[in-house]
């Protein structure tokens, strides 16, 4: 590998073998160090034209990348002359072909290949349902042996566009925090390896690409960024791009303001951050927190572990823009939602129509002003050009006759 990994506690700087931690035990995020401070765009036709700063060696071919495209219709609409909509999905008006429809598959590839490169094993993904879908058709692409763990609620999102031989996948009571327990304890035995989420900085910086290809396209950081989030790793992400492309030098100076939303009633970070508080207090940030999940349309932006506290994570990332944090509901996401797609001819994944409320609310608020550069993050879309494509094929759940014994000491399936 030619890039190193930075601990943000105590500033050492090592190569990477595949760490998600610091090896002096520091709780912070990992950073990748790439050797070229000035990105070149590589001739390839997806996520991997920005293998500069992604923390691989050798690059699988794909299609799946982030787009960037101006707004008119639906930013006349939202009262914005400047909005730029990164999206990730399936829409071949735009020339996006992400199969599985939603950023996730920007983690999912150099994840893999990473894994891939520094030590392989089986990888193990707890997913709401969205990333598990993006990690299944990567490992079918791939060759990379993966265990899903996804809450009951979830599964009917775990698919594929072609069948994939190499996934187990395994349906778990609860929501996702439990489908993360449950993962946690299967990584205990031999040959399982966590995917690290957050942690992951193949993950984190694949994400970032969504941001690097917005602001080459632009020409220049955005202002503003609006995202919905539920762990919040796409806005550390982004935040971490935009860090990279100030370094550049080509791309302006100054970092884009986070705008980062949440579905009512389920809204840990927005609770928090609204006071300026770094930890998040249970019983104050989301009491009654299954009965709200249930209520919530958007349940991929469900996340009770978010790293929101640990250093080089959300709070750290708002607070270094005067980041703002905002509480949608499911009438009002589902109403700009239905505006993308009337305007933009994308339906959008409930979690990009809570970014597209907040969006409205920003503006609203006078918090974006209507002239400026505004980067509007649509992570998820397009299943209706992708089902009318792709016959897709559901993964099976693994029955409890199939579970192997030391798994199922470890799960409840
Ligand atoms: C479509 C979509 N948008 C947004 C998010 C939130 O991303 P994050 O957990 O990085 O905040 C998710 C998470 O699964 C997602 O699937």
């Amino acid at each position: 590998m030619n890039h190193l990994l930075r601990c943000p506690v105590c500033g050492e700087t090592f190569p990477d073998h595949g760490e998600l931690a610091c090896p002096d035990g520091h709780h912070g995020l990992l950073r990748a160090i790439y050797p070229e401070k000035q990105l070149t765009i590589r001739d390839e036709p997806g996520i991997f034209r920005y293998a500069d700063w992604l923390p691989v060696q050798q690059v699988p071919r794909t299609q799946s990348g982030p787009v960037t495209f101006r707004s008119l219709e639906f930013a006349k609409e939202v009262g914005l002359s400047n909005l730029w909509i990164g999206f990730t999905g399936y829409a071949p008006h735009r020339s996006a072909f992400v199969p599985t429809c939603s950023f996730k598959e920007l983690e999912a590839w150099p994840t893999v290949q990473r894994q891939k490169e520094t030590g392989g094993g089986t990888l193990v993904v707890a997913s709401a349902g969205n990333t598990g879908r993006a990690f299944a058709e990567v490992a079918g692409t791939m060759n990379q042996q993966v265990l899903l763990v996804v809450p009951k609620r979830g599964l009917e999102r775990i698919w594929t566009s072609a069948p994939a031989e190499n996934v187990t996948l395994i349906a778990v009571d609860g929501d996702y925090s439990d489908a993360i327990a449950v993962a946690d304890r299967i990584c205990e035995l031999p040959g399982y390896i966590p995917e690290g989420g957050a942690k992951n900085v193949a993950r984190r910086d694949g994400m970032g690409t969504v941001f690097l290809d917005a602001a080459v396209t632009i020409g220049s950081i955005p202002d503003h960024y609006v995202q919905g989030v539920g762990s919040g790793t796409g806005a550390i992400a982004a935040w971490e791009a935009a860090l990279r492309l100030i370094a550049d030098g080509r791309f302006g100076e100054r970092l884009p303001r986070l705008h980062l939303a949440q579905n009512l009633p389920f809204i840990p970070l927005v609770s928090a951050w609204q006071a300026r508080r770094r930890e998040i207090i249970p019983e104050i940030d989301m009491p009654h927190a299954e009965e709200a999940i249930r209520a919530v349309n958007a349940d991929v932006l469900t996340n009770r572990k978010p790293p929101y506290t640990v250093p080089g994570g959300l709070f750290d990332a708002l607070s270094a823009c005067g980041g703002q944090m905002y509480g949608i509901t499911n009438a009002a996401a589902e109403s700009a939602g239905l505006l993308f797609e009337k305007t933009e001819g994308i339906d959008p994944d409930p979690a990009a129509a809570v970014a597209c409320a907040a969006l409205l609310a920003a503006v609203d608020r006078g918090e974006i002003g209507e002239d400026a550069c505004v980067l509007l993050n649509i992570t998820g879309g397009g299943y209706k050009a992708v089902l009318e494509k792709y016959q897709v094929v559901p993964v099976e759940t693994i029955r409890p006759g199939e579970v192997p014994a030391c798994i199922l000491e470890k799960s409840h399936v």
